[in-house]
Protein backbone atom coordinates (compact mmCIF):
# COMPACT_ATOMS: atom_id res chain seq x y z
CA UNK A 1 0.00 0.00 0.00
CA UNK A 2 1.55 3.61 -0.83
CA UNK A 3 1.02 6.73 1.34
CA UNK A 4 0.99 9.76 0.23
CA UNK A 5 1.06 12.80 2.80
CA UNK A 6 -0.52 15.76 1.36
CA UNK A 7 0.85 19.25 2.82
CA UNK A 8 0.37 18.23 5.70
CA UNK A 9 -0.18 21.10 8.73
CA UNK A 10 -0.87 20.54 12.59
CA UNK A 11 -1.06 22.88 15.40
CA UNK A 12 -0.32 22.48 18.82
CA UNK A 13 -1.97 26.26 20.68
CA UNK A 14 0.30 28.45 18.52
CA UNK A 15 3.24 25.98 18.56
CA UNK A 16 3.49 24.54 14.94
CA UNK A 17 4.29 20.73 14.93
CA UNK A 18 3.91 19.96 11.60
CA UNK A 19 4.32 23.10 8.63
CA UNK A 20 3.18 22.01 5.26
CA UNK A 21 4.89 18.22 4.97
CA UNK A 22 4.24 16.31 2.35
CA UNK A 23 5.89 13.18 1.37
CA UNK A 24 5.08 10.16 -0.83
CA UNK A 25 6.00 6.43 0.33
CA UNK A 26 5.96 3.99 -2.39
CA UNK A 27 4.02 0.56 -1.65
CA UNK A 28 6.65 -1.60 0.31
CA UNK A 29 9.00 0.57 1.35
CA UNK A 30 10.71 1.14 4.91
CA UNK A 31 10.71 4.62 5.59
CA UNK A 32 12.96 6.31 8.81
CA UNK A 33 11.58 9.23 10.01
CA UNK A 34 14.75 10.87 11.86
CA UNK A 35 15.02 13.76 13.69
CA UNK A 36 15.96 15.80 17.26
CA UNK A 37 13.30 15.13 20.13
CA UNK A 38 10.65 17.64 19.01
CA UNK A 39 10.92 17.51 15.69
CA UNK A 40 7.51 16.28 14.79
CA UNK A 41 7.91 12.57 13.73
CA UNK A 42 5.87 11.11 16.29
CA UNK A 43 3.21 13.57 15.13
CA UNK A 44 3.21 12.74 12.34
CA UNK A 45 2.82 8.57 12.48
CA UNK A 46 -0.20 9.54 14.93
CA UNK A 47 -1.22 11.50 11.54
CA UNK A 48 -0.63 8.53 8.97
CA UNK A 49 -1.98 6.05 12.11
CA UNK A 50 -5.31 7.82 12.03
CA UNK A 51 -4.74 8.76 16.08
CA UNK A 52 -4.47 12.12 15.37
CA UNK A 53 -6.25 14.49 12.85
CA UNK A 54 -3.92 17.22 10.81
CA UNK A 55 -5.48 20.60 11.19
CA UNK A 56 -5.17 20.58 7.36
CA UNK A 57 -3.79 18.50 4.24
CA UNK A 58 -4.33 14.69 3.62
CA UNK A 59 -3.32 11.05 3.66
CA UNK A 60 -3.51 8.76 0.84
CA UNK A 61 -3.38 5.44 1.46
CA UNK A 62 -3.17 4.12 -2.47
CA UNK A 63 -4.68 7.13 -3.96
CA UNK A 64 -7.85 7.06 -1.73
CA UNK A 65 -8.24 9.55 0.44
CA UNK A 66 -8.18 8.49 4.54
CA UNK A 67 -8.27 11.46 6.32
CA UNK A 68 -11.54 10.93 7.21
CA UNK A 69 -11.75 7.11 8.25
CA UNK A 70 -10.97 5.72 11.41
CA UNK A 71 -7.89 4.07 12.88
CA UNK A 72 -9.59 0.95 12.47
CA UNK A 73 -10.26 0.77 8.90
CA UNK A 74 -6.93 2.13 7.97
CA UNK A 75 -5.29 -1.65 8.55
CA UNK A 76 -2.65 -0.27 10.20
CA UNK A 77 -0.22 -2.14 12.47
CA UNK A 78 1.46 -0.59 15.38
CA UNK A 79 4.45 -1.15 17.57
CA UNK A 80 5.81 0.95 19.89
CA UNK A 81 8.55 1.90 22.60
CA UNK A 82 6.45 1.17 25.47
CA UNK A 83 3.66 -1.55 23.68
CA UNK A 84 3.07 -3.36 27.10
CA UNK A 85 1.98 -6.87 26.29
CA UNK A 86 -0.82 -8.20 27.90
CA UNK A 87 0.97 -9.45 31.40
CA UNK A 88 -1.68 -12.09 32.54
CA UNK A 89 -1.88 -13.48 28.67
CA UNK A 90 0.12 -15.98 27.16
CA UNK A 91 2.33 -15.02 23.98
CA UNK A 92 0.00 -16.85 21.84
CA UNK A 93 -2.79 -14.92 23.10
CA UNK A 94 -1.35 -11.64 23.04
CA UNK A 95 -0.14 -12.42 19.57
CA UNK A 96 -3.83 -13.05 18.54
CA UNK A 97 -5.58 -10.38 20.50
CA UNK A 98 -6.15 -8.50 17.54
CA UNK A 99 -7.85 -11.71 16.08
CA UNK A 100 -9.92 -13.18 18.53
CA UNK A 101 -11.68 -9.40 19.38
CA UNK A 102 -13.24 -9.61 15.56
CA UNK A 103 -16.86 -9.99 14.94
CA UNK A 104 -17.39 -13.64 14.52
CA UNK A 105 -18.11 -13.59 11.02
CA UNK A 106 -14.56 -11.83 9.81
CA UNK A 107 -12.83 -13.47 12.92
CA UNK A 108 -10.82 -16.82 12.03
CA UNK A 109 -11.03 -20.80 12.76
CA UNK A 110 -9.49 -22.05 15.95
CA UNK A 111 -7.30 -23.90 13.65
CA UNK A 112 -6.39 -21.21 11.10
CA UNK A 113 -5.37 -19.16 14.53
CA UNK A 114 -2.71 -21.85 15.67
CA UNK A 115 -1.44 -21.65 12.35
CA UNK A 116 -1.02 -17.95 12.07
CA UNK A 117 0.56 -17.97 15.57
CA UNK A 118 3.00 -20.54 14.44
CA UNK A 119 4.15 -18.85 10.92
CA UNK A 120 4.31 -15.47 13.06
CA UNK A 121 6.26 -17.42 15.77
CA UNK A 122 8.51 -18.56 13.24
CA UNK A 123 9.08 -15.15 11.55
CA UNK A 124 9.76 -13.07 14.31
CA UNK A 125 12.14 -16.45 15.22
CA UNK A 126 10.72 -16.84 18.53
CA UNK A 127 9.03 -20.66 17.58
CA UNK A 128 8.46 -22.47 20.94
CA UNK A 129 7.48 -19.72 23.12
CA UNK A 130 3.57 -19.84 22.75
CA UNK A 131 3.15 -21.11 26.14
CA UNK A 132 5.40 -18.15 27.91
CA UNK A 133 4.17 -15.24 29.42
CA UNK A 134 5.32 -11.99 28.87
CA UNK A 135 6.89 -11.70 32.17
CA UNK A 136 9.11 -14.69 31.02
CA UNK A 137 11.19 -13.28 28.08
CA UNK A 138 13.84 -10.76 27.55
CA UNK A 139 13.18 -6.94 26.48
CA UNK A 140 14.20 -7.64 23.00
CA UNK A 141 11.64 -10.96 22.76
CA UNK A 142 8.95 -8.82 24.11
CA UNK A 143 9.21 -6.17 21.06
CA UNK A 144 9.40 -8.98 18.75
CA UNK A 145 6.02 -10.38 20.42
CA UNK A 146 4.47 -7.07 19.81
CA UNK A 147 5.45 -6.82 16.24
CA UNK A 148 4.09 -11.05 16.00
CA UNK A 149 0.88 -8.75 17.22
CA UNK A 150 0.41 -5.68 15.02
CA UNK A 151 1.22 -8.12 11.89
CA UNK A 152 -1.74 -11.05 12.84
CA UNK A 153 -4.04 -8.58 11.74
CA UNK A 154 -1.99 -8.36 8.28
CA UNK A 155 -1.78 -4.74 7.89
CA UNK A 156 -1.32 -3.05 4.88
CA UNK A 157 0.94 -0.32 6.88
CA UNK A 158 3.22 -0.62 9.44
CA UNK A 159 4.13 1.78 11.90
CA UNK A 160 6.87 1.62 14.19
CA UNK A 161 7.74 4.34 17.12
CA UNK A 162 11.22 4.22 18.65
CA UNK A 163 10.73 0.61 18.36
CA UNK A 164 14.01 -0.51 20.05
CA UNK A 165 14.06 2.69 22.00
CA UNK A 166 13.97 1.12 24.95
CA UNK A 167 16.98 -1.65 24.63
CA UNK A 168 20.44 -1.42 25.32
CA UNK A 169 22.94 -0.72 22.21
CA UNK A 170 23.82 -4.68 21.93
CA UNK A 171 20.11 -5.90 21.73
CA UNK A 172 18.98 -2.72 19.54
CA UNK A 173 22.01 -3.58 17.08
CA UNK A 174 20.38 -6.75 16.74
CA UNK A 175 16.58 -6.32 16.48
CA UNK A 176 17.14 -3.56 13.80
CA UNK A 177 19.57 -5.85 11.59
CA UNK A 178 16.32 -8.26 12.16
CA UNK A 179 14.00 -5.58 11.35
CA UNK A 180 15.45 -5.29 8.31
CA UNK A 181 15.70 -8.82 7.52
CA UNK A 182 12.50 -9.05 8.29
CA UNK A 183 11.24 -6.25 6.11
CA UNK A 184 12.64 -8.22 3.51
CA UNK A 185 11.02 -10.87 3.96
CA UNK A 186 6.89 -9.82 4.04
CA UNK A 187 7.31 -6.01 2.47
CA UNK A 188 4.69 -4.40 3.71
CA UNK A 189 4.67 -0.46 3.56
CA UNK A 190 6.35 0.80 7.15
CA UNK A 191 7.21 3.82 8.65
CA UNK A 192 9.61 3.91 12.06
CA UNK A 193 10.80 6.69 13.70
CA UNK A 194 13.84 6.90 15.33
CA UNK A 195 16.21 9.64 16.29
CA UNK A 196 19.34 7.63 16.02
CA UNK A 197 20.84 8.16 12.45
CA UNK A 198 22.41 5.01 12.86
CA UNK A 199 19.55 3.03 12.81
CA UNK A 200 18.10 4.59 10.06
CA UNK A 201 21.25 4.40 7.89
CA UNK A 202 21.29 0.98 8.61
CA UNK A 203 17.85 -0.16 8.44
CA UNK A 204 15.53 2.39 5.78
CA UNK A 205 15.32 2.14 2.45
CA UNK A 206 14.86 6.02 2.58
CA UNK A 207 15.52 8.64 4.98
CA UNK A 208 13.27 11.36 5.75
CA UNK A 209 15.00 14.09 7.77
CA UNK A 210 12.98 16.49 9.91
CA UNK A 211 13.65 19.29 12.13
CA UNK A 212 10.81 21.83 13.43
CA UNK A 213 7.81 20.40 11.44
CA UNK A 214 9.60 20.22 8.67
CA UNK A 215 11.65 17.94 6.67
CA UNK A 216 15.23 18.84 5.34
CA UNK A 217 15.71 16.32 3.17
CA UNK A 218 14.38 13.01 2.11
CA UNK A 219 16.52 10.32 0.45
CA UNK A 220 18.31 7.10 0.69
CA UNK A 221 20.79 6.80 3.03
CA UNK A 222 23.49 7.43 0.82
CA UNK A 223 21.91 10.08 -0.56
CA UNK A 224 21.46 11.99 2.85
CA UNK A 225 24.98 10.99 4.02
CA UNK A 226 26.87 12.09 0.95
CA UNK A 227 24.67 14.70 -0.51
CA UNK A 228 23.12 16.35 2.86
CA UNK A 229 21.13 19.14 1.26
CA UNK A 230 22.16 21.70 3.97
CA UNK A 231 23.88 22.03 7.30
CA UNK A 232 20.73 20.20 9.28
CA UNK A 233 21.13 17.62 7.80
CA UNK A 234 25.06 17.71 7.73
CA UNK A 235 25.48 17.61 11.11
CA UNK A 236 22.67 15.31 12.35
CA UNK A 237 23.99 12.47 10.35
CA UNK A 238 28.07 12.89 11.98
CA UNK A 239 29.49 14.83 13.64
CA UNK A 240 30.87 18.56 11.84
CA UNK A 241 33.21 21.38 12.34
CA UNK A 242 32.27 24.49 11.51
CA UNK A 243 34.70 27.22 9.66
CA UNK A 244 33.67 30.50 8.97
CA UNK A 245 34.68 31.51 5.59
CA UNK A 246 36.65 29.42 3.28
CA UNK A 247 39.15 26.80 4.23
CA UNK A 248 41.08 24.26 1.54
CA UNK A 249 40.51 20.52 1.97
CA UNK A 250 43.03 18.37 0.86
CA UNK A 251 42.73 17.39 -2.76
CA UNK A 252 40.15 19.73 -3.84
CA UNK A 253 39.91 23.33 -5.18
CA UNK A 254 39.69 26.33 -2.72
CA UNK A 255 35.63 26.79 -2.23
CA UNK A 256 33.96 29.38 -4.61
CA UNK A 257 31.37 31.22 -1.99
CA UNK A 258 32.72 34.16 -0.01
CA UNK A 259 30.24 34.76 2.78
CA UNK A 260 30.26 30.65 3.23
CA UNK A 261 30.95 28.58 6.24
CA UNK A 262 32.78 25.37 5.43
CA UNK A 263 31.82 22.12 6.83
CA UNK A 264 34.03 19.22 8.02
CA UNK A 265 32.66 16.40 9.23
CA UNK A 266 35.28 15.03 12.56
CA UNK A 267 36.03 11.86 10.50
CA UNK A 268 37.20 13.31 7.53
CA UNK A 269 39.96 14.84 9.40
CA UNK A 270 43.39 13.83 9.11
CA UNK A 271 46.05 14.53 11.86
CA UNK A 272 49.81 14.75 10.28
CA UNK A 273 52.85 14.80 12.13
CA UNK A 274 54.44 17.19 9.42
CA UNK A 275 52.99 19.43 6.66
CA UNK A 276 51.50 17.62 3.88
CA UNK A 277 50.27 20.63 1.40
CA UNK A 278 48.78 24.24 1.43
CA UNK A 279 45.51 22.77 3.07
CA UNK A 280 47.59 21.84 6.71
CA UNK A 281 46.68 23.99 9.56
CA UNK A 282 49.34 23.52 12.61
CA UNK A 283 46.62 22.88 15.93
CA UNK A 284 48.07 21.62 19.57
CA UNK A 285 46.00 18.58 20.43
CA UNK A 286 43.89 19.58 23.74
CA UNK A 287 42.04 16.37 24.49
CA UNK A 288 42.30 12.70 23.89
CA UNK A 289 39.31 10.76 24.04
CA UNK A 290 38.48 6.96 23.46
CA UNK A 291 35.28 6.14 22.26
CA UNK A 292 35.26 1.91 21.77
CA UNK A 293 36.55 1.60 18.19
CA UNK A 294 37.65 5.23 17.71
CA UNK A 295 39.52 7.91 19.52
CA UNK A 296 38.21 11.39 19.53
CA UNK A 297 40.74 14.48 19.53
CA UNK A 298 39.96 17.62 20.25
CA UNK A 299 42.69 19.93 18.68
CA UNK A 300 43.43 24.11 18.58
CA UNK A 301 44.10 25.72 15.92
CA UNK A 302 47.30 27.77 16.44
CA UNK A 303 46.61 31.20 15.99
CA UNK A 304 43.12 31.36 15.70
CA UNK A 305 40.16 30.72 18.07
CA UNK A 306 38.88 27.75 16.60
CA UNK A 307 38.57 24.27 17.72
CA UNK A 308 38.26 21.36 16.06
CA UNK A 309 37.46 17.54 16.65
CA UNK A 310 38.64 14.72 14.24
CA UNK A 311 38.11 10.77 14.86
CA UNK A 312 40.28 8.74 14.24
CA UNK A 313 40.08 4.72 14.17
CA UNK A 314 42.02 2.84 16.94
CA UNK A 315 44.73 1.78 14.31
CA UNK A 316 45.72 5.39 13.14
CA UNK A 317 45.73 6.79 16.78
CA UNK A 318 47.86 4.34 18.06
CA UNK A 319 50.42 4.78 14.70
CA UNK A 320 50.84 8.14 15.32
CA UNK A 321 51.32 7.97 19.09
CA UNK A 322 49.75 11.07 19.48
CA UNK A 323 49.97 13.19 23.13
CA UNK A 324 48.13 15.96 24.83
CA UNK A 325 49.71 19.00 24.26
CA UNK A 326 51.54 18.37 21.16
CA UNK A 327 51.62 20.53 17.98
CA UNK A 328 50.31 18.76 14.67
CA UNK A 329 48.81 19.72 11.60
CA UNK A 330 45.36 19.08 10.76
CA UNK A 331 44.33 18.40 7.14
CA UNK A 332 40.57 18.45 6.21
CA UNK A 333 39.62 15.49 3.86
CA UNK A 334 36.51 16.35 2.74
CA UNK A 335 34.92 20.16 2.90
CA UNK A 336 31.57 20.87 2.42
CA UNK A 337 30.24 24.95 1.86
CA UNK A 338 26.88 26.32 2.46
CA UNK A 339 25.89 29.75 2.69
CA UNK A 340 26.37 31.58 5.96
CA UNK A 341 22.88 32.14 7.18
CA UNK A 342 21.57 29.11 7.55
CA UNK A 343 20.87 28.15 11.25
CA UNK A 344 21.74 24.62 12.52
N1 LIG B 1 -0.96 16.73 22.33
C1 LIG B 1 -0.06 17.70 22.30
N2 LIG B 1 -0.29 18.90 22.86
C2 LIG B 1 0.62 19.90 22.80
N3 LIG B 1 1.84 19.77 22.23
C3 LIG B 1 2.14 18.60 21.67
C4 LIG B 1 1.22 17.49 21.68
N4 LIG B 1 1.80 16.45 21.03
C5 LIG B 1 3.03 16.88 20.65
N5 LIG B 1 3.23 18.16 21.02
C6 LIG B 1 4.44 18.96 20.76
O1 LIG B 1 4.72 18.91 19.38
C7 LIG B 1 6.13 18.79 19.15
C8 LIG B 1 6.41 17.60 18.29
O2 LIG B 1 6.19 16.44 19.06
P1 LIG B 1 6.49 14.98 18.51
O3 LIG B 1 6.15 14.01 19.58
O4 LIG B 1 5.85 14.81 17.19
O5 LIG B 1 8.07 15.06 18.31
P2 LIG B 1 9.09 13.89 18.05
O6 LIG B 1 9.94 14.36 16.91
O7 LIG B 1 8.41 12.60 17.88
O8 LIG B 1 9.92 13.94 19.39
P3 LIG B 1 10.46 12.73 20.33
O9 LIG B 1 11.60 12.11 19.60
O10 LIG B 1 10.90 13.47 21.57
O11 LIG B 1 9.29 11.81 20.57
C9 LIG B 1 6.77 18.75 20.54
O12 LIG B 1 7.29 20.02 20.84
C10 LIG B 1 5.64 18.38 21.47
O13 LIG B 1 5.82 18.95 22.73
Amino acid sequence: MSIEIESINKQFGSFTALGDVSLSIPSGELVALLGPSGSGKTTLLRIIAGLESPDSGRILFNGEDTTESHVRERKVGFVFQHYALFKHMTVFDNVVFGLTVRPKETRPSKGEIRDKVTELLRLVQLEGMAKRYPAQLSGGQRQRIALARALAVEPQVLLLDEPFGALDAQVRTELRRWLRRLHDEIHVTSVFVTHDQEEALEVADRIVVMNKGRIEQAGTPDQVYEHPANPFVLNFLGNVNLFHGRIQSAGEGQPEADNSVSYVRSHDVEIDRSQHDSSSLKAEVKHIQKLGPSVRITLSINDSESFVEAELTRDVFQNLDLQQGEQVYVRPRQVRVFAEDYQI
